[in-house]
């Protein structure tokens, strides 16, 4: 198991003598310890070759024809599946699990079978069972020894260890198998084979610019970076330049001078708010690279290089869409393997300036509610959310304002029926079909928002915008119209059962490119913050907070603006490291509040 791997890298110095170390790359050469030790070694690995295997004992490269015995009646590629697509490239003798198993190595997959003694007719066992690794889920050989306490070098050579990727739904693990044999000759050959084939995987990356916010959540990243994360990048020799961000606003000042060109990823291990910077940064670097323009509507580049995102956060939005799961060893092996995901992305724009890239905002009751826990910093994360919540639905008040959309086009989707999820086309729609057209209504709105990917967390487990996907080049935009606050509850209390949570006459969800919301009443903080002595506390106070101006909450993090907020989606605009996937596989975590 890999728990104990990581733990014997970590703590080189408290090995007894029969712990087994697994040696960064350690070439595979006999160890000079004078004569003695040659023949003795000498001696025991003829023994364990007589053990093991009477007659082959000798790995073979493979030419053209392989020969046509390793011993009495046994031919090589006998019981393996090797296509000729696949030829052997090696072939030897190891124990796996404790069984001598006759092993080949093809350019794809290494595959063993336990050799069995044969029968007294002479027959061999037709029901050996033969096993396979794909070497696509291998991201790791190292040579094994067996060394003392405190002996840095050397050490006995017990024979390979393969670390791989195994997958259980959407959890993704580090697993060893152990190749043992003590011929140094034998390991060499194997090692250098493996080696070559791990490094054509050239998506995997070699080096990664990494963010770790150590004030996430329970303030335990880099903790959960360096006991869960940075050992599987040291295995796979991932080379990890690593910043502590010191504040708010740290990564993206990072990202926007670093030489990016140095790295093959950046990662970032916190919450949605960490993410959502590192994204921004990331897309931001990525048109000042390219020259464009910000300040006006532009067609955005994409960016240069993938993001990984280690959930370290207390909700995990973005790593919950991307991997089905909040398991930060998921998140590092999906980095490790070089698993990519197409991601969309949102710009929010006012009065016609770039605000920031992200994955989804906000408004109305969403807002406010982000604005009132924020003032409350001092609280406990759980405690202050859940504070906001009841706070906000105690006062909650509609708001006045207009808000526009552009559909998606036909070609690509439409609107979505919010009880059926289906896609249906409106009056408005079939009218403007082929052209773009913008449809606007003006009302009471307790809540809008606009989503480039599911949303999916612990409390709503099918996603808080269910009918997007993470690369369908479109936004899902939920306008939640004016109720009585039961009926609105009872809304929100949908998104964590398995009922639909749209339908309600008051929620309406659409397939859009884009969409403007401009508030027509005078904004300001919730009334109800304004009766509390609340303190603020600097370092979390909002770039822009004054009278006039409307909390949005975009991917966790308050922003206020004072006008009209256009968001537009690009298509595939970051690449993230991981997997698609529809729902996460966990119970759902009901909000204890409402
Ligand atoms: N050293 C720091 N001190 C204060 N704030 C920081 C620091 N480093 C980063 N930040 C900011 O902290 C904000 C919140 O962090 P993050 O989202 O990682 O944690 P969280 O709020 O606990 O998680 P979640 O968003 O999943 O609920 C981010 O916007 C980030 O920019």
């Amino acid at each position: 198991m890999f728990e104990s791997t990581r733990k014997s890298v970590n703590v080189l110095s408290s090995r007894s003598e029969s712990q087994e170390e697994l040696n960064e790359m350690q070439p595979v050469f006999p160890v000079s310890s004078g004569n003695r030790d040659k023949k003795k070694k000498k001696k025991k690995q003829q023994q364990q070759h007589k053990r093991e295997n009477r007659s082959a004992s000798v790995p073979q490269i493979c030419t053209e024809e392989p020969p046509a015995t390793v011993s009495e009646g046994k031919r090589i590629g006998e019981k393996c599946t090797v296509t000729s697509t696949d030829e052997p490239i090696v072939r030897g003798i190891f124990q796996i699990e404790k069984k001598s198993c006759d092993v080949v190595l093809t350019a794809t997959r290494i595959i063993w079978t336990p050799i069995q003694p044969e029968t007294p007719t002479g027959q061999s066992d037709i029901h050996r069972q033969e096993q396979h690794l794909e070497l696509r889920e291998v991201f790791a050989v190292k040579v094994k020894r067996r060394r003392s306490i405190g002996q840095q070098t050397g050490g006995t050579l017990l024979g390979l260890t393969l670390f791989h990727c195994v997958r259980k739904g959407p959890k993704l693990k580090d697993r060893v198998t152990h190749l043992s044999n003590l011929s140094a000759d034998h390991c060499e050959i194997w090692f250098k084979h493996l080696k070559d084939i791990l490094n054509g995987y050239q998506d995997r990356p070699k080096a990664l610019k990494v963010f770790v916010n150590p004030t996430s959540h329970r303030k335990e990243a880099y903790q959960l970076y360096k006991d869960d994360v940075a050992p599987l990048f040291k295995l796979a020799d991932i080379k990890a330049d690593v910043t502590v961000t010191e504040r708010k606003g740290h990564a993206l000042s990072v990202l926007k001078e670093c030489k990016l060109d140095e790295y093959d990823g950046v990662v970032v291990v916190g919450g949605d708010g960490s993410v959502a910077e590192v994204a921004h940064g990331l897309l931001l670097r990525a048109q000042m690279d390219a020259g464009r323009d910000t300040d006006s509507i532009f067609t955005p580049v994409r960016a240069s290089l993938p993001l990984g995102v280690i959930p370290a956060g207390s909700t995990d939005i973005v790593a919950y869409s991307v991997h089905g799961i909040r398991h930060p060893v998921t998140a590092t092996m999906h980095i490790i393997m070089g698993h990519r995901q197409a991601v969309d992305v949102c710009s929010f724009s006012s009065l016609g300036r770039l605000v920031r890239f992200g994955f989804s905002g906000m408004f109305g009751f969403g807002g406010r509610t982000l604005a009132l826990a924020e003032k409350h910093r001092w609280m406990p994360p759980h405690q202050r959310r859940e504070f906001a919540v009841i706070k906000t639905l105690a006062n909650l008040k509609p708001e006045d304002c207009e808000l526009s959309f552009l559909p998606l086009k036909q070609a690509q989707g439409g609107a979505v029926h919010p009880t059926s999820g289906e896609t249906a086309r409106s009056v408005n729609e079939e009218a403007s079909e082929g052209s773009e057209a913008w449809q606007s209504v003006q009302g009471l709105f307790l809540n809008i928002s606009v989503m480039a990917i599911p949303c999916l967390c612990s409390m709503a487990p099918r996603g808080l915008a269910p009918n997007t996907r993470l690369d369908n080049g479109s936004m899902a935009l939920i306008s939640v119209g004016n109720t009585s606050r039961s009926e609105f509850i009872k809304h929100l209390k949908r998104y964590s059962s398995v009922k639909n949570q749209f339908s309600f006459s008051f929620v309406e969800t659409h397939s859009v490119q884009a969409v403007k919301v401009r508030p027509l009443s005078r904004g300001g903080w919730p009334d109800d913050a304004s009766e509390e002595n609340v303190e603020f506390d600097s370092k979390h106070t909002p770039i822009i907070s004054s009278e006039g101006n409307f909390p949005w909450n975009i991917d966790g993090d308050l922003l206020e603006l004072p006008s009209e907020l256009l968001v537009r989606v690009h298509p595939q605009l970051v690449m993230l490291f991981g997997a698609n996937v529809e729902e996460t596989e966990e119970a759902p975590v009901k909000c204890s509040c409402i």
